[in-house]
């Protein structure tokens, strides 16, 4: 067969995979000091730098791979990770250190979408009511505008490769001033920016610098008149399909739009007092309802009913006794060939170790022993705390509560692993990278199950 010549960049990563076969760690710290993106560049059969290092036992190599952010997902074209490998060579220095290494650090466990506190939210301010007039009708407050619990926002045409569609519309004061004499329109104190790199140098020197404040507007003022305050710019109102339009944010973006959002909800569904019916006033930055019944029992001891409702919902991804498939459900609703981790809301009185056991009996019929946490997830649909966890299963016949979902069924490492890394595929489509599921099912192909 006719070699051809290797172009550079083939060269460079030849050398850089060598290195990572040798052991030689100079000569491969050298290679990335140069070239950071080699980290993850693949050679024959999809073979990673981590890969050939775990392969050939080079212990040290492997915790350079990791301390440079190293990708430990992929997988090569044996459906195996660098994991798998080092263990199935006995390599158990290396593979320990691969399910061990600190999930944050190691980009097995990302920061998830709408979880980026990009504002500080001051909540001692929320009662300094001099204080929020004050900002209100500062020339540099952002407001941000909702037509009842839709965010209105332009579309990204800078950067039609990336994901970020969507970006926030932001209005300064007078361009909203009029909607505050509407007595149905609510504003939500958000918080304060926080002092990053493009704050401006001189004045925070100085002392002198304040943080502008951001607050979103709920109106049932017509979208259509509320469109023409961008002045022919590319707006619009996110529609009554969240799930798409809510997962095209910036992170920065997503964690404002979901604490918004979630208060927002809570206002549009409990206008009047809960416990005796009665009008209430809105209070703290939007964040609280009073009754303004002076002798309802809401004013007295501890109501929740006068702040935000969250609700908390458990998510797992159940591992079978084996330790090598995962069980997996979809809902009438999902796209063909979508499956998810289980789900379901968290009942009053019950633990999430126990609400994990009962949805997963309930929905599929599977029991369950040991219950991990493992991360949550602000999910602004309405206003849920996604609290995820790996369950270890005690059992494995299926029996599906087709009332909740439509199937369950048990998948492989090797699967998943696949459906992972090479993207859509027909059999088996997994929820977008954005979503807690998506995030455990990846963490479980990282940890391969160690809890
Ligand atoms: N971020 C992510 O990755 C994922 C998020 N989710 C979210 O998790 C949530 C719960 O999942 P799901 O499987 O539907 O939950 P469940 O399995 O608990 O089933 C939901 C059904 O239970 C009833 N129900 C019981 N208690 C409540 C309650 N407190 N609030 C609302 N409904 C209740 C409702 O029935 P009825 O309608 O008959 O009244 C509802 O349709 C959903 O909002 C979903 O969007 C789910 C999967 C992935
Ligand atoms: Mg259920
Ligand atoms: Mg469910
Ligand atoms: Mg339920
Ligand atoms: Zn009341």
């Amino acid at each position: 067969m006719a070699s051809f010549p290797l172009s550079a960049k083939e060269e460079i990563v030849e050398r850089f995979l060598d290195a990572a076969v040798r052991g030689d760690l100079p000569q491969l710290r050298m290679l990335l000091t140069h070239t950071p993106s080699l980290i993850n560049q693949t050679g024959y059969s999809g073979w990673t730098a981590l890969m050939l290092a775990a392969r050939n036992g080079h212990y040290n190599v492997v915790e350079a791979l990791l301390s440079h952010g190293c990708d430990k997902l992929p997988v090569n074209s044996s459906s195996q990770t660098a994991y798998d490998i080092a263990k199935f060579w006995g390599h158990s220095h290396i593979s320990n250190l691969l399910a061990q290494t600190d999930d944050r650090c190691s980009g097995v466990l990302p920061e998830l979408y709408f979880c980026r506190e990009t504002l500080d939210r001051q909540s001692d301010k929320r009662t300094d009511k001099a204080w929020l007039e004050a900002q209100q009708s500062d020339p540099n407050t952002v407001y941000l505008l909702f037509s009842n619990i839709n965010p209105m926002v332009s579309r990204c045409e800078e950067d039609k490769s990336s994901e970020v569609l969507n970006k926030l519309c932001r209005f300064r004061y007078d361009g909203v001033k009029d909607l505050f004499q509407k007595p149905t329109t609510k504003l939500i104190f958000l918080g304060v920016e926080k002092m990053n790199s493009s704050s401006s140098c001189s004045q925070v020197q100085e002392g002198s610098w304040e943080p502008p404040a951001w607050f979103a507007i709920g109106t049932d003022e017509d979208a259509t008149e509320l469109l023409k305050r961008c002045r022919g710019k590319n707006c619009f109102f996110t529609t009554f399909s969240p799930k798409i339009d809510l997962l095209t944010f910036s992170e920065e973006e997503a964690g404002i739009v979901a604490h918004a959002r979630a208060v927002l909800v809570w206002h549009n569904r409990y206008s009047f007092c809960p416990i005796c019916g009665s009008g209430t006033s809105v209070e703290e930055g939007g964040h609280k309802r009073r009754c303004l019944n002076l002798k309802c029992r809401s004013l007295k001891g501890v109501y929740n009913t006068c702040y935000p409702q969250i609700d908390p919902v458990v998510i797992m991804l159940v591992v079978h006794p084996d330790r090598n498939q995962c069980l997996l459900g979809r809902k009438k609703s999902f796209p063909v060939g979508m499956f998810s981790c289980l789900a379901g809301f968290i009942e009053p009185g019950e633990a999430i170790e126990d609400a994990v056991r009962r949805e997963v009996e309930e929905e599929s019929g599977v029991k369950v022993g040991l219950v991990r946490y493992i991360c949550s997830q602000p999910w602004p649909m309405p206003s849920n705390l996604m609290i995820g966890c790996l369950a270890i299963a005690t059992s494995t016949n299926i029996k599906v509560d087709q009332n909740e979902i439509e199937e369950a069924r048990w998948f492989t490492r090797q699967q998943i692993a696949e459906s992972l890394h090479r993207g859509a595929n027909p059999a088996l489509m997994l929820p977008p990278s954005q979503t807690i599921a998506h995030q455990l099912i990846r963490y479980w192909i990282c940890k391969n199950a160690n809890l």
